[in-house]
Parts: structure tokens; sequence; C-alpha cells
């Protein structure tokens, strides 16, 4: 009897672990089976994939939905349909909501509030305050929590841990893993009054300067140091900081955002105004290509959005002092696909540093790669076809996109979650499905206790 699937996907070029190969994948019960399907074999669903790249589903591990508290900007459901449609089959939501993700009952409230609404599947971060850092040992563990997100230099919400005693603090409580975002918060408080005078865009930039990013980043390593700590540093965006965890892979890993890899000041406020706003700001034509050497030398190990959806109204309307954030869970595939037909990274290291590395960084179990067992997570992508992004596209209620009118080649045509077909030729399929991401220990941390 011809053996049968759940899902069969033909045909495709698939990024495998060791590289790229024709390859017919066959899943079952949601996960991976089979890499070389018979010819007979039969399915429920069967995609057809000649012409196409198959990618193990990618992750956004960065992303700032806004439920709770303000829903009219972003929910769980539309900021994962958003994923789907931008060919993600996973993000990792972080916790600067309002209320803030920062105890037991937010957390289940978090839990309980995805059943039903995602169309993806979702880790959640959990929010670091000075109050709390003793308490994070048992939330860490809880499922679906991706890591401890520590605020060292101040942002959208109210959560901050700046002060080397709170930091230490942090790093001796031994968490599995911790992300933080690393501005020096005495030089952003020193320099405040610089920025509330200026010129809007420039100033953000040159308030929040090359100087804040590496002196927080400097401070937190040596605290990782004296602490035997590792550290996960998100959006790093300059030459500086890079160069300077190049050499302490022991200790950090590297988070590097599309934006930064994607746009340079001061274009960048030219073009968009405050649409261009973000922490930490988009830099000179120095960082981009530091940015993109550390992605080519290996120092980055994800690349993710930091999607973060401020109304349209509220960046228009508080100018000059325009909220920071941009929005890129729809379009970070096809801006990295882009890139990737431009030469500047190969499809493989991008499924590294939005699959493996993720994977890898966070202690993701059962996604990541595509091979048998693994979870049936794929992204299909038609890397010839041109496509123009657009606001009309954007789902997100905010409804804006920095890459408006931005024309770019290869373009996600397929999102498989778990072998259930979430996505196709821009059409969302189905009832949102998506469940909690599992978490195990990280491989390096496994490595330690061996
Ligand atoms: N990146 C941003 O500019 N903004 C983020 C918060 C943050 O990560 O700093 C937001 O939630 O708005």
């Amino acid at each position: 009897m011809a053996e049968h699937y759940d899902l069969i996907i033909r045909g495709g070029r698939a990024v495998l672990p060791w590289g790229e190969a024709e390859a017919d994948l066959g899943a079952r019960n949601g996960r991976i089976v089979s890499l070389s399907v018979p010819a007979g074999a039969t399915a429920e669903t069967v995609l057809d994939a000649r012409g196409l790249a198959v990618l193990p589903g990618l992750i956004d591990a960065h992303v700032h939905f806004r439920e709770p508290g303000n829903d009219s900007v972003e929910t769980i459901a539309t900021g994962t349909k958003a994923a789907a449609l931008g060919g993600l089959a996973a993000v990792f939501d972080m916790p600067n909501t309002s209320p803030p993700i920062v105890d037991s009952d937010t957390l289940a409230w978090k839990r309980r509030h995805i059943e039903g609404r995602a169309f993806v599947d979702i880790g959640l971060y959990v929010g670091a305050t000075k109050a709390n850092i003793e308490s994070l040992a048992l939330l860490e563990v809880e499922p679906g929590v991706c890591a401890i997100k520590v605020f060292a230099g101040s942002s959208t919400g109210d959560l901050l841990v700046e002060d080397d005693a709170s930091l230490e603090r942090v790093m001796r409580s031994g968490f599995r893993r911790v992300a933080y975002h690393s501005e020096d918060e005495y030089r952003l408080r020193e320099r405040a009054p610089l920025f509330k005078l200026g010129d809007p865009h420039l100033r953000h930039a040159e308030w929040r300067d090359v100087e804040t990013a590496f002196l927080g980043t400097r401070r937190l390593m040596a605290l990782a140091r004296r602490t035997g700590r590792r550290a996960h540093i998100l959006h790093v965006s300059t030459a500086e900081e890079l160069a300077y965890l190049r050499d302490l892979r022991d200790i950090a890993t590297v988070e590097v955002l599309v934006n930064h890899l994607t746009q340079v000041a001061p274009e960048v406020y030219e073009t968009l105004g405050g649409f261009g706003v973000m922490n930490p700001p988009i830099r000179d034509r120095r960082h981009y290509e530091a940015a993109w050497a550390a992605v080519a030398d290996g120092t980055v190990d994800v690349v993710a959005s930091d999607h973060a959806p401020h109304p349209k109204e509220a960046k228009l309307k508080l100018w000059p002092q325009c909220p920071a954030g941009l929005t890129g869970v729809q379009t970070i595939v096809p801006v990295m696909l882009d890139h990737v037909n431009a030469g500047r990274l190969t499809l493989p290291r991008l499924a590294d540093l939005m699959c493996a590395g993720p994977a890898r960084v966070y202690g993701v179990v059962g996604k990541g790669r595509i091979a048998a067992g693994y979870d049936a997570d794929f992204t299909l992508v038609d890397m010839k076809a041109e496509r123009t992004i657009t606001n009309d596209w954007i789902v997100s209620p905010c409804g804006w996109t920095p890459f408006d009118g931005v024309r770019v080649r290869g373009w996600p045509v397929a999102t498989v979650v778990r072998g259930k077909v979430v996505m196709r030729e821009g059409e969302l399929i189905g009832e949102p499905s998506g469940r909690l991401v599992r978490f195990g220990d990280t491989l390096r941390r496994a490595a330690e206790a061996a």
C-alpha cells in the first residue's frame, strides 16, 4: 500500500542543515518524518514546490505585539497574522505591554490569551524589574518562556533595570537565558536635554549615539565576565560593539536587526522622518557595513525585526518627540530574501540566522532545522518573484511599514506550522492554531554542564 502522510512538499530545493538539496518532504502529526518521500505516496495536503526554496520555518525572535493594553495598535491575532503572511512560522513576543508581563498572573493571562488567537507559534519573554528579580527563576521555566528581557536602557514601556547592582543580581541569579536591551541609561539621562531641544530625528540618533550603545554593552559584558554568565545582546547597532563582541564569543550572543542591515542615516531620516526613528537608532553607512561584515564572519547569531508598531497618529502628533519603533514582522522575510538575491548572504546563512541561530540561543526544542523528528515548520519562498512592499499590504492595525514603496526580489509564498499550511500565495488558511514554542536548555549551557 502507498505510504500516506498528512503533508508532502514535492520538488522544492530544501535548505537542510548541511546545505541545499532537492528533497521531497513528508510530515505526519505535525512532525517531519521523511526527507525522501517515495513517488507513489499520498497525503491530505500536497504542496508543489517546484521552482521554490524550502526553508525551515523562519522565526522572528524579537517582536513587540501590544496585548495586553494597546490592542488598537497590535494584537496577538493581528501580529501573528502578519507573521504568517510574511513567511514566519514562529515569533517571540516582548513583555513591555500594559501591564507588562513580569509575574505569574500576567504570564498566565498571556498564555491563555494566545489560545485560539495565534496564527503561528509563539515564545514569550518575561520582563525583569528591580522588584521581581528573585521571582524570575520560577517564571523562566514556565512553558513558552523564551528568555528574560532586561531593558538596561529605557524605551517604550516602564521596564528598566539600569544599575550595576541590579544587573549583577540578574546575572548572579543564574537564569538560563537573558536578553538585554543594551544602551547606557546614565548617558541617556545626561544627554536627554540635548534631545528635547533639537531638531527631531537627527537629534534622536545623536542622543542615543554610538557611545551610548557601546558603553551599555561594555558595562554589561564586564558584569557578564565578572559573574561568569552569558548575555544575549539584542539589536547590536554599532561597528564598535560588533568588534568588541567578536572577541567575546564564549559569553556573548548577538542579535542584529533587519533595519540596521537595510537602512542608513541620514538618508532614512530624510525619507521617513519620524517613521525612521527607533531604539537603537539607524546609523550611518559605517555601521551598516560593519553589521554585514559581522553577519559574514559569524559574529551575528540572530537576525530579527524588533517589530514595534506605533500608530501613525502618535508618530505624527508627538513630533518631534515621537515614539521610537518600526513595524517589521510582515516584511522581514521579503527584505532579507532581497538581500540574498543581492548577494549579501546565502539562503543557508539566512536559515542559520532566523532558524538554527534562534534555536541555539534560546534553546528551542524541535524547531530550527529541516530534519526528521523536528516540527514540520516550513517557509516556501520564490526567489524570482518581484514585488513592491506597500502600506496597504500591512495587516497590523497601525497600517504602515518603513519599506512602503520598496521593490524586492524574493517572496514568501507559503508558511507551514507543524504540518499545517497557514499561508499560501498571500492568503491565510484556516483557524488560528498557533501554540507556545517549547524551550529547553541551550546547547552551550548543556555543554557547560557536561
Ligand atoms: N525598538 C523600539 O524602538 N521600540 C520598542 C522598544 C524597544 O525594544 O526598545 C517598542 O516596543 O516600541
